[in-house]
């Protein structure tokens, strides 16, 4: 019989280690997935230790048009089925549209869609035929609108937030959840990685545990899309009233990343 798993991209750090840590403390079985080996082992050691769980982890460079299929094979090498996927990689480019490096265009394309959309694709198959399971997808505030100075970033947590509610609807009849958490900001390694200065952003910085709280409610309640804090449910609701520029003026000068 195969091990029923959680499997979570950028689980080396960030809030797909608190992801990582939460589902290890529920008793889930894991599959960790990022590039850092060193990091997914020692976190693999350390929940196998005190959670007694398996913990599986899969070094893996999600900008490489392969790695999802890798990835899938590997759950199957490993007599895994996962019943839980979390799409939780993923990083940004704080800057001017026109600065962005060409091969930081593709990076962030690469992991932040194309990534997610292979791996949904992949997992959702097997679910569907197993007759349930889950999908979180990580999005982000930002995908609610074009952000200036955060554009291309925000441009694919749209996308994110967009596949989601469609797979939302596409799979309920199948017994698969499909939810998008769409968190403000968060005490992470992402904003160094981003070159965004957490200095200049205007609203609070939570902890991923909000992240995984908002998301493991969302799940059982079956809900398309949640936000982790009341600041960010306030904002998402104050959109749907203001003209689009107003909402795209108002989240460029929140992340403090234009016009300063
Ligand atoms: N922090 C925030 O304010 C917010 C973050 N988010 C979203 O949350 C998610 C997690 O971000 P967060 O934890 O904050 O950021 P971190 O920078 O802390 O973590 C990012 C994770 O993604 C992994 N990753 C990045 N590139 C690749 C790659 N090419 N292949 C495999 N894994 C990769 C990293 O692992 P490694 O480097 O080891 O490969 C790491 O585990 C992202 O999707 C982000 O957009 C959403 C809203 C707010
Ligand atoms: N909300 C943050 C991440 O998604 C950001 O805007 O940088």
């Amino acid at each position: 019989m195969s091990m029923r798993c959680t499997l979570i991209t950028g689980a080396s750090m960030g809030i797909g280690e608190a992801f990582a840590r939460e589902f290890a403390r529920r008793g889930n079985n894991l599959i960790l997935v990022a590039r850092s080996a060193e990091l997914l082992h020692t976190l693999a050691a350390e929940l196998r230790e005190k959670r007694h769980v398996e913990v599986l982890v899969c070094v893996s460079d999600l900008t490489r048009p392969t790695a999802p299929e890798e990835i899938h094979q590997f759950c199957r090498r490993e007599g895994v089925r996962v019943d839980l996927l979390i799409n939780a990689a993923g990083l940004s480019y704080a800057g001017g549209y026109s600065g962005i490096p060409p091969e930081k265009l593709e990076e962030l394309m690469a992991v932040n869609m194309l990534a997610l959309a292979r791996l949904t694709r992949l997992f959702s198959v097997d679910m569907v035929a197993a007759g349930g399971g889950g999908i979180i997808n990580i999005a982000s505030l930002a995908g609610l609108q074009g952000i200036a100075g955060l554009g291309l970033y925000s441009a694919t947590k749209s996308f994110v937030i967009t596949l989601t509610e469609a797979l939302h609807v596409e799979l309920k009849a199948s017994g698969v959840k499909v939810l998008a958490v769409c968190p403000g900001f968060i005490e992470t390694g992402f904003f160094a990685v981003a070159g965004h200065d957490p200095a200049s952003i205007l609203l609070p910085i939570s902890d991923a545990s909000v992240v995984v709280k908002a998301a493991v409610r969302g799940l059982m309640k079956n809900k398309m899309r949640v936000y982790p804090t009341l600041i960010d449910t306030l904002l998402a609701f104050a959109e749907r009233f203001a003209p689009r520029e107003v909402s795209a003026r108002l989240a460029a000068f929140l992340s403090g990343v234009w016009g300063k």
